[in-house]
């Protein structure tokens, strides 16, 4: 079963909030989705679940339209944290409608989890504090035994600890079950650890569709400080520069080749070593090159220090 998001474009109040968006989603994959505030996440979770009808699109769950498909709401769970019926229902009522919705859900499931992270069983929705909710939807995903899950900003309020058991659940369910997961997060490190693949979301479209593996075989982080600032002119082209300390420049190549490579060594400098990529580089790399950080690289990959 593969679920196929096709030209997507969403207009509210006169505005597009997602346009022409497009990507496949398979069993067992981990897809992070990111973009800064207000970039649409949101708002693409609830066009594709049917929530807002879209302007054009489809969603087709194996090459069938969803509107055809009466069964698709049974294949993939999302809960709006922003807009649900919770309220200050008790949970043994959402268990109760939960069981109603998913043909799979196991309520033994989702007591052990809540009871493993000490939640009183008696609790209301509305009395619970934003860590614990986080950890209701998660337990409520997980219990539904659903192919597929769309999680809105999972990690948001979540202790540390919580964190890791939430994140080890994801990985296990992708692992053991073949779950596929759709998570938006403003967490990139803990993202970053999970995800198999990330949708960057920039100006309402998705702007790079990444294989997390292949794309750290291609890419490459340096930190390097040039003799006398000047930068290699092949550098400036290739590199994005994502930080600044004192003369240290931390430059991202997307596509490290050996000429950059090449470049680099020539111009022998001072200091130079490779640091880890993280996907806040990435995100750093690709979705904020139009701020203040491009004007700092215009200053200083444009204009050499004089010497
Ligand atoms: N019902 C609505 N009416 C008017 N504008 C809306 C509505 N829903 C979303 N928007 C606008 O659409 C844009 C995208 O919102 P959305 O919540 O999808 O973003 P997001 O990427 O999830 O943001 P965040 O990371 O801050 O949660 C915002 O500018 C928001 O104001």
């Amino acid at each position: 079963m593969t679920v196929s998001v096709s030209q997507l474009t969403k207009r509210i109040a006169n505005r597009e909030i997602i346009t022409d968006i497009s990507f496949t989603w398979h069993p067992g994959e981990i897809t992070g989705l990111v973009g800064r505030n207000g970039a649409g996440k949101t708002t693409l979770f609830r066009t594709m679940m049917m929530q807002y009808i879209p302007d054009s699109g489809t969603i087709q769950v194996d090459q069938q339209p969803i509107s055809q498909n009466t069964d698709f709401a049974q294949h993939i769970f999302f809960v709006d944290s922003q807009d649900n019926f919770f309220s200050s229902s008790p949970l043994t009522t959402i268990v109760d409608w939960y069981t109603l919705v998913y043909p799979a859900f196991a309520a033994a499931d989702f007591w052990s989890t809540i009871q493993h992270f000490a939640i009183p069983e008696s609790s209301r929705w509305s009395s619970l504090s934003k860590g614990q909710q986080a950890t209701i939807l998660m337990a409520l995903a997980l219990a539904s035994h659903v192919p597929y899950i769309i999680l809105d900003e999972p990690f948001a309020g979540l202790d540390v600890i919580a964190r890791e058991e939430v994140t080890k659940m994801i990985i296990d369910a992708a692992a053991d079950h073949h779950t596929a997961f759709l998570i938006s997060s403003h967490d990139l490190e803990e993202l970053d650890g999970i995800s198999d693949r990330v949708l960057i979301l920039k100006d309402h479209r998705i702007m790079h569709d990444y294989q997390l593996e292949s794309l750290r075989e291609e890419a490459r982080k340096i930190q390097v400080v040039f003799r006398h600032n000047q930068v290699p002119p092949l550098v400036k082209k290739e590199g994005t520069l994502i930080r600044v300390t004192g003369q240290v420049l931390e430059i991202v190549f997307m596509h490290y080749t050996e000429a950059v490579d090449a470049a680099l060594t020539a111009a022998q400098p001072v200091f130079s070593e490779e640091l880890p990529l993280t996907l806040t580089d990435i995100f750093r790399t690709t979705a904020v090159h139009d701020t203040d950080y491009l004007m700092g690289k215009e200053e200083i990959l444009h204009e050499p220090a004089q010497s």
